[in-house]
């Protein structure tokens, strides 16, 4: 039989071309080959290698197989087809996100340098010999006696040296090689991190590792595991210890984070556990150089580097062996990618661990309701910690109703309840310290005119511009527009226009003023521009060289600081009020989260809620850290409704600049889409998205549902595949949307 090799043509448009393969040429899917394209010569990847008896046309041959050994592994190969076919996405995407540009290009390659080894010990006639008829050979052979190993890099051994150097390997006294060197990501080396060795495992923590590690022994009979544990209660303890026993067996761990720049904690404890194995632990940033992501791509394809902690992305790390995957936060949204492929990172590390096989936890303290569904549905095995680890009781969580102040200050609503003032002096007193959390950065929310209404609105996107005072500006949260601040209303030109709202740069003001004798430090994306702010924030006040922490979403996640003793939360409600049925699920979590930051010492904690809806369950069941109340509540919705988890759930959007082209669009698209629809799919109908304008765009958005996620994406895709769209118009399909807006 003969057989061609489908390729994946690198380069900007995503082309897929077959090629026959040369008689003895061993060519595997996953590997990199050249082949002509036009009258040029191209890189591409192969995809599958398929039968060419049913071509009746002849195609032209492969040129050159440019790996022996496919760089994608057949299961991450069978993950990405997954990812194509279930988000309904190009293959080629999915293989941009697997496969990153610094490897799959050749414009990278590996560093290397030469390095002379002494080859054998010199006897003392002969060095005394060359010490007078080559005093440079005798040189290089005394500097390599004194190093380490015996070698140095011939860099380091002076220049016009080769010429001794090449006599000296004649005489067999040296060997010259090549040696490939790491640009390290951490060579800059910031800090320095010790050791830390495990602790005692309470009883809950221990059975929680038997069942991971059981999964780890026999993956093929695993579920995935759901391991719930409150706040505080040594998540991370647990994943550390099923870490270090699945590399004692040889096997390698992925490890998942919503974001490393986030997760500093985290990050940093699993460096220190594995500290004395320094090399083998790969920390996938962001902010890697094209040519640091190649050399830790190639240190964990070859089981160099055996331990891998990154975010998202991460999940195609081309560990080896791969024995444990953990997902941290499993329930944050930012494991979903909100460009193609959008795929979500915890999905993808369970199908990923499934086709290993290997074990997979996923940890969190608010697990996500669809992770919750799954395991009351039997899929997953859940385990829980109910206690916090060393036996610190959970925060007692107070909750002001802040409506009742709201008489007093007319116009501006009150920032600090009298109740949350006087916790924050008490602590000051006692000499604790305190995280205050409010879900939005900048000054003032909006500026609005009390004669007219006019709200100061971005240009581009439908949202209010929110002022920011240390550049006395309007910027748009969105976009980034940013505009002057208007002394008279843009509108009717009344100079009554003021401040709606507050934000924490708002907050940090007033607070100095109310508590001029504490220091205050501030963390939210104006203040963490710089590189390394957030670490050096967090440095100083774990030193307790500030008093308060003022924070957005940033300082939610992850934080062990064991003074802190109280946690105020100033307006609860934030994130209630938006058009998205997550919105009270959102809530509860990081109501939940936040308030886990407190107590976590020997010190008691106690957390402090002002809200205007004191009765949501949101912020009644986070008040008694009760997750299965408030999932039995809210499931009950989900399911009366068929939302999700109940349902998945696909928002397709078209965008235009022009207005009535993008609805047209979507219009035609809905009819196409109501002729002949699969049973079980609810269609919704063609409507403004709540965010109807971004970036210039109008944007229009259709809603579907179905119990199964395949038929749905498969007739979107057919519908998609025979309309043909106008140039200005762009339709994004997400699949198990996360995001509404
Ligand atoms: N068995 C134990 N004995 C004593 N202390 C422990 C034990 N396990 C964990 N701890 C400590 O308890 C604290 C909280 O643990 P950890 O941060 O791992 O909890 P977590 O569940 O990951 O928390 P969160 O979800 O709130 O981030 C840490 O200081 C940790 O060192
Ligand atoms: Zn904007």
């Amino acid at each position: 039989m003969r057989v061609n090799a489908r390729v994946l043509i690198d380069g900007p448009s995503e082309l897929v071309f077959d090629y026959a393969i040369p008689v003895g040429l061993d060519v595997k899917p996953g590997c990199r080959v050249r082949v002509p394209l036009r009258k040029k010569s191209s890189i591409g990847t192969v995809l599958s290698v398929v039968s060419a008896d049913q071509f009746e046309f002849a195609v032209r041959e492969l040129e050159a197989l440019i790996d022996p050994e496919p760089l994608i592994t057949p299961v991450l190969l069978k993950t990405a087809d997954w990812i194509a076919n279930y988000y309904g996405c190009s293959i080629e995407s999915v293989i941009r996100s697997v496969l990153p540009e610094s490897v799959r290009t050749e414009e990278h390659s590996a560093r290397t340098r030469r390095i002379a080894i002494l080859a054998k010990a010199v006897d003392p006639v002969t060095m005394e010999r060359l010490e007078k008829r080559a005093p440079r050979q005798h040189a290089i052979l005394t500097l390599l006696g004194a190093a380490t190993d015996q070698q140095l890099p011939v860099a380091d051994l002076g220049e016009g040296n080769s010429a001794s150097l090449k006599s000296l390997e004649k005489a067999g006294w040296i060997r010259l090689e090549i040696e490939e060197i790491r640009r390290d990501p951490d060579a800059d080396g910031v800090e320095e991190i010790l050791e830390s060795k495990p602790l005692d495992l309470n009883e809950e923590q221990q059975r929680a590792l038997d069942e991971v590690l059981s999964a780890v022994a026999d993956p093929e009979h695993a579920k995935p595991l759901l391991l719930l544990g409150v706040t505080g209660s040594g998540k991370t303890e647990v994943y550390l210890q099923a870490a270090r026993r699945a590399l004692d067996l040889g096997k390698t761990v992925l490890v998942l984070v919503p974001e490393i720049s986030l997760t500093p904690q985290t990050v940093r404890r699993f460096k220190a556990r594995f500290a004395a194995m320094q090399q083998e632990v790969a920390v996938l940033h962001s902010n890697l150089s094209q040519g640091e992501r190649f050399d830790e791509w190639h240190r964990i394809r070859k089981g160099i580097a055996r331990i891998v902690i990154g975010a998202r992305s991460a999940v195609f790390a081309p560990l080896p062996d791969l024995g444990l995957i953990l997902v941290d936060e499993e329930h944050e949204n930012s494991y979903k990618q909100d460009v193609v492929p959008r795929y979500h990172g915890r999905d993808v590390a369970v199908l990923r661990a499934a086709f290993e096989p290997c074990a997979v936890v996923l940890g969190s303290a608010t697990p996500s309701l669809e992770s919750w569904h799954n395991c009351e549905s039997g899929k997953y095995q859940l385990v829980r910690l109910n206690q916090r680890a060393d036996g610190q009781s959970m925060p007692l969580v107070r909750v002001v109703d802040m409506r009742l102040g709201s008489g007093k200050h007319k116009g501006a609503p009150a920032i600090l309840s009298d109740k949350l003032r006087t916790a924050l002096e008490q602590r000051l007193e006692k000499g604790e310290q305190s995280i205050l959390f409010l879900n939005r950065r900048g000054f003032a929310r909006s500026l609005q005119c009390h004669a007219c209404g006019h709200v100061c609105q971005c240009p581009h996107c439908a949202v209010a511009l929110t002022y920011h005072r240390t550049d006395e500006r309007l910027i748009c949260h969105v976009c980034g527009y940013q505009s002057i601040v208007p002394r008279k209303c843009p509108e009717c030109r009344d100079p009554g226009i003021a401040m709606q709202g507050y934000g924490t740069q708002r907050v940090e003001e007033v607070l100095s003023k109310v508590l001029p004798q504490a220091k205050f430090a501030r963390i939210d994306a104006d203040t963490m521009r710089r590189k390394n702010a957030l670490r050096d924030t967090l440095n100083a006040f774990k030193a307790h060289k500030t008093d308060v922490l003022i924070g957005t979403q940033m300082i939610a996640k992850g934080l062990h600081f064991p003074n802190v003793t109280l946690v105020g939360i100033l307006n609860a409600d934030l994130g209630l009020h938006v058009p998205d049925f997550r919105a009270g699920e959102r809530t509860f979590q990081l109501l939940t989260q936040v308030a886990g930051r407190a107590g976590r010492g020997d010190l008691a904690g106690e957390v402090i809620v002002q809200t205007f809806t004191p009765h949501s369950p949101s912020i009644q069941y986070a008040r008694r850290h009760d997750f299965d109340g408030y999932s039995e509540q809210e499931m009950e919705f989900r399911s009366q409704f068929s939302f999700p988890p109940y349902a998945h759930c696909a928002v397709l959007t078209a965008r235009s600049t022009h207005e009535r082209r993008a609805e047209f669009t979507l219009q035609t698209l809905h009819h196409r889409l109501a002729e002949n629809t699969p049973a079980g799919i609810v269609l919704g109908e063609v409507l403004p998205s709540p965010l109807v304008r971004s970036h210039g765009q109008f944007r229009f958005q259709i809603t579907l549902r179905s119990m199964r996620a395949r038929p749905l994406t498969r007739h979107v895709q057919a519908v998609l595949a025979k309309t043909t769209l106008p140039d200005d118009v762009t339709v994004v399909f997400d699949m198990d949307a996360l995001n509404f807006s």
